[in-house]
């Protein structure tokens, strides 16, 4: 197994250049492949949910062309249906891809069979397929009910009835439907089922739906409606923000390094609702600033535990889970019981690792409690469980004046490959 050894890092500045959005890079791909002329998508992300992403819409006949050495690529939008009615696609741990292209392939009239990494086939998919079964889809389960394998074959669509979805395991299952549906041409109405997660990752799902033409009404999380008669229309052109979730490392590091760390990609005009990340790294002791597209933050003194509902920034409040190690007193992360069904068991991953790290750690059904020791342990060797977040997020042990180890530091090829990086980039930067 290949393993990084971090030495400590006394100080910490400079500016990052964040890469693309995963969020907006797989679900702009997927519209505008949907879409009715060509899209020139700049910026996209290089990493391997994308690239699950684009290999698939290849393999569904849609033509995809990169502008020479460049992140732009030129789609050419299917006009709302796939050509190629037969396909096995293999889309590794992407949930923004399995997901959505679950619920558009259902809609297409073709077979298809959809399959993942080991992991993926246990994250859930029920809720979806159960939503797009009332909807008279025809999908199967290949292995396990509620999980991937799926085999997808022509269904009889009915709009009529309102479609049932819940909400409490995954957001990206209403994601996956409301992109989905205005391919029917009818009006349908999409009703939530207890409390929806993640909630700002629909609102990147509408706003990116209305840059191509589709207005979805709704009624607060509850009910969605989609007015029939509108199809997808290709903007032109769509910049790929900088990754907000990728940027929480970054900030975190001005904190933990003293700073200042900008980033720059993202800031006051993001349509992510991971910048909001800003704010609970302020409540931590932070110096923010912010502008319309960079996002800055520097130590101002000692570090305060927080107490803190983080379900609207599942991703980046991984990055508290870290940060809580150089704070004074005991930090609650709470409302994540999402955790458990990402790239692992994310809250006995982090409980299980930042132990390592001499904490004391309680694992919640839907939280996680941190009081760190007064000296960290030096030299801990970190387990990453093939999730890129875990591998990321414990890199900041470095900047708490701690060596460690990072084993399998590869997986960061998940969402952002050039991690380390650019993380070396700002030590030398000082
Ligand atoms: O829709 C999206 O782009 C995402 C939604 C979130 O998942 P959940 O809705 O499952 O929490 C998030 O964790 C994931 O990384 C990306
Ligand atoms: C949960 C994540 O990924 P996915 O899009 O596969 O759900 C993540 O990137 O943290």
């Amino acid at each position: 197994m290949k393993q990084l050894h971090l030495a400590p890092i006394a100080r910490i500045a400079g500016t990052v250049e964040l890469p693309g959005s995963k969020s907006i890079s797989n679900r702009t791909l997927l519209l505008a492949a949907l879409a009715h002329g060509s899209t020139r998508v700049c910026g996209l992300l290089d990493a391997d949910d994308i690239s699950h992403m684009l290999g698939a819409l290849g393999l569904l006949g849609v033509k995809i062309e990169r502008q020479g050495e460049s992140r732009d690529f030129l789609v050419q939008g299917a006009g709302g249906e796939f050509p190629v009615k037969n396909a096995e696609l293999f889309l590794g741990n992407a949930g923004t891809a399995f997901r959505p292209l679950t619920a558009a392939l259902a809609l297409m009239n073709g077979h298809y069979q959809l399959s993942g990494v080991a992991r993926m086939h246990e994250r859930p998919i029920g809720d979806l397929v159960d939503a797009l079964k009332v909807a008279g889809a025809d999908i199967r389960y290949q292995g396990t009910k509620g999980y991937p394998p799926l085999a997808i074959a022509p269904g009889h669509i009915d709009t009529h009835v309102v479609i049932p979805v819940k909400g409490n395991v995954s957001s990206q299952f209403l994601t996956a439907l409301l992109m989905a549906l205005p391919l029917t041409g009818s009006t349908v109405t999409v009703e939530v089922i207890g409390e929806l997660i993640s909630k700002p990752y629909i609102e990147i799902t509408l706003k990116l739906m209305a840059r191509f033409g589709v207005v979805v009404e709704r009624k607060g999380w509850q009910r969605f409606t989609i007015a029939g008669g509108q199809s997808y229309l290709s903007p032109g052109e769509i910049h790929v923000e900088g990754d907000a979730s990728s940027a929480s490392y970054f900030l975190a590091a001005g904190l933990l390094g003293g700073g200042p760390v900008r980033v720059s990609g993202v800031g006051r005009n993001s349509i992510q609702g991971d910048v909001k990340f800003a704010e609970a790294l302020s409540q931590m002791g932070a110096k923010i600033s912010m502008g319309d597209n960079w996002i800055e933050a520097a130590a101002q003194g000692p570090l305060q535990a927080i107490d803190l509902d983080v379900n609207h920034i599942p991703d980046a409040a991984m990055t508290l889970a870290v940060a809580a190690l150089a704070a004074e007193g005991t930090t609650t992360l709470r409302n994540i019981e999402s955790w458990r069904v990402k790239e692992t068991d994310r809250l006995s991953a982090m409980a299980t690792e930042l132990r390592k790290l001499g904490a004391t750690v309680e694992e919640g059904q839907d939280f996680i409690r941190i009081t760190p020791a007064e000296k960290l342990t030096a030299n801990a060797q970190i387990d990453t469980y093939d999730d890129h977040r875990m591998a990321m997020c414990f890199s900041l042990v470095s900047l708490i004046g701690t060596p460690v180890t990072i084993n399998d530091p590869d997986c960061v090829a998940k969402t952002f490959p050039g991690y380390f990086d650019a993380l070396a980039s700002l030590t030398e930067a000082d």
